[in-house]
């Protein structure tokens, strides 16, 4: 784990765009709290001089120019103020966008091991957090600490002896400080990833509120919920406890200063080696010097927890991204063929694929069919780059694709998956996200392709509408024709459709389907389907089992080997065997 000035100076990389206008608004808050402490000192004149020495005209000039410091001191503060809210927004901004960026470029693996609730709490909660400290915390410890200097100068000037006595004050508070925040950075991180899981939790939950309801599971999950927040809650209050104690042993010491600057002050003043101007003064110091500290004792701890907040915000850009870093080539020419040689993939220590040997040449039309859990959908996952072969080679014109840039590979294929991805958008919309500068009548005009509703004014009344949370106005096969719509809007060398037409009715299938094979608009395609019906468009058929090819060859010279495929397909083979021997 990184250390906590490790992390603090990686954060001030997103700070160094801003540097002019920091040094700007340190600046702004020097003055500021220049003038703030110039009062006291001020008074000792007014006391020591002024009055001592009974001279009107210079009570009220000096009383001028106290009136004349406050109004600086307003001005100052609001443009301070103004300048560091504009900083901090912009250092947000910068932060949120570089992890946004840096989360949707990592690499799929990521993704399958991590919950989506630890996610999205490190993406929202604690940029959050981070904003809080940001706006506030931040500002407050920079503006405490100036304080404190000042006020430790003023002191210095004022009687030195007297400040060295408050002190030993210090060395004590600091050990204090050093006592108890290891434990309170410890029980941040554990409260954090807690809070993470509750996250993930209510985010699964809330999803899945459907199934809820089905199994009635409401008492269930009600003491599911509620046992992990006692959890948080025994965790939150021994956090509480440590800091309190701390809290309470530096407000302590703290108390201190003003008693001991009165008892040795006050014998100074008896004995004549300082005067009384010089004591209420330094007394009003010292009484100032209370609050910064206490505050920077609190700002340091609420800093603490911005720390654990920064750390995992860093440990998500630590992860490497999969896009262009330089080392990646980008594929000459059109994608004339894809080999698969030898490769095999394993899910942690489950082998999925096992020596996978094929070759897709450009041009042809194929399907990959296998009983569930056979590999089908991992093999799309290695074509797209999102799985990486554990042995072999996934070769693209002879070049090995995990040496070809992402992105690049990415605009060369569209692929049609399982799980669709609908927003709460119009269908236009919705449409376009396949092709964001196709024109609203390019995504009316696949939306007809796709048949995606029944008669004209349908489309004309429904086209624009939202179509909420995952598309939860549309029905299952009205879904996966809107993605497959989307799909239809791109035109690449490859496509892959991976069982994107399960829901839909069959002629409709068969419609679909006719137009997206014979249109010539994907030169290649790879269909992934448990609908017979679906295969007589392509001229080769890859049968899996297991992870491995068991047949490969034409729709009838599979049903005529009465094989694996046969098998498969027995159920739905004999109206569909008539028409193809
Ligand atoms: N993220 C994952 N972690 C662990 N195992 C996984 C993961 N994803 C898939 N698997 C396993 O890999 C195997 C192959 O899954 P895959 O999705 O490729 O099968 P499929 O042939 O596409 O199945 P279906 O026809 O049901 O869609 C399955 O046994 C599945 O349990």
């Amino acid at each position: 784990m990184e250390t906590r000035s490790t992390i603090w100076k990686r954060f001030f990389v997103f700070l160094r765009p801003y540097i002019r206008y920091e040094a700007l608004l340190l600046l702004l808050m020097v003055l500021g709290n220049m003038a703030a402490l110039a009062s006291p000192y001020f008074l000792k004149i007014i006391i020591d001089h002024a009055l001592v020495e009974k001279k009107t005209d210079m009570l009220f000039g000096i009383l001028s120019v106290i009136l004349a410091t406050y109004v600086f001191r307003v001005v100052l503060g609001m443009a301070a103020e103004y300048m560091y809210s504009w900083i901090s927004n912009r250092v947000l901004n910068d932060l949120s966008l570089r992890l946004f960026n840096h989360v949707i470029r990592l690499p799929m693996s990521f993704f399958k091991e991590r919950s989506l609730g630890d996610l999205i709490h490190r993406m929202n909660n604690e940029v959050n957090n981070v904003r809080n400290a940001l706006t506030g915390a931040l500002i407050n410890f920079i503006n405490n600490g100036i304080t404190i200097i000042g006020l430790i100068t003023l002191m210095c000037i004022l009687e030195v002896k007297l400040f060295l006595a408050i002190c030993l004050i210090y060395p004590l508070l600091f050990l204090t400080i050093r006592r108890f925040h290891p434990r309170i950075k410890t029980i941040t991180g554990k409260v954090r990833k807690m809070e993470s899981a509750i996250l993930g939790h209510l985010t699964e939950r809330v999803s899945h509120i459907r199934f809820i309801k089905l199994f009635n599971t409401y008492l269930f999950e009600e003491k599911l919920l509620k046992d992990r927040f006692m959890s948080l809650i025994k965790l939150n209050m021994s956090g509480t406890l440590v800091l309190s104690g701390s809290k309470g042993i530096s407000i302590f010491l703290l108390a201190m200063v003003p008693l001991i600057t009165l008892g040795l002050g006050g014998y100074r003043v008896i004995a004549g080696v300082m005067t009384i101007g010089t004591l209420i003064a330094f007394l009003q110091y010292a009484n100032k010097l209370y609050d910064p500290f206490q505050n920077i004792v609190s700002l340091y701890a609420e800093l603490i927890n911005t720390s654990v907040s920064l750390s995992r915000i860093f440990e998500l850009l630590d992860h490497p991204v999969q896009f262009s870093d330089g080392n990646y080539i980008e594929l000459e020419g059109e994608i004339a063929r894809i080999e698969l040689n030898g490769v095999s993939f394993a899910h942690q220590d489950k082998t999925v694929i096992r020596d996978f040997n094929f070759t897709f040449e450009a041009g042809r039309h194929y399907a990959i069919v296998g009983s569930s859990g056979g590999g089908k959908s991992t093999i799309v996952d290695l074509l797209c780059k999102f799985n990486i072969p554990a042995t072999g080679q996934i070769l693209v014109n002879g070049q090995d694709l995990q040496d070809i840039d992402m992105e690049h590979w990415m605009q060369r294929l569209t692929v049609n998956s399982q799980g669709y991805f609908l927003f709460n958008d119009t269908i236009v919309e919705n449409i376009r996200y396949g092709k964001q500068d196709a024109t609203e009548a390019e995504a009316a005009h696949v939306s007809r392709l796709v048949r995606l509703f029944n008669d004209h004014q349908e489309y004309k009344d429904r086209i624009d509408t939202m179509i909420g949370d995952s598309g939860v106005k549309l029905s299952g096969g009205q879904k996966q024709k809107m993605s497959l719509g989307r799909s239809l809007l791109r035109k690449t060398e490859l496509l892959i459709i991976d069982e994107a037409s399960s829901e839909i009715d069959s002629k409709s299938e068969d419609i679909i389907y006719k137009h997206i094979f014979e249109s010539g608009k994907f030169h290649t395609i790879i269909l992934i389907s448990h609908r017979l019906s679906t295969l007589k468009h392509v001229q080769e058929i890859i049968c899996m089992d297991a992870g491995e090819i068991v047949e490969h060859g034409t729709m009838s010279a599979l049903i005529n080997k009465r094989g694996h495929f046969y098998r498969l397909f027995e159920s739905q083979l004999h109206p569909a065997a008539q028409q193809v021997m």
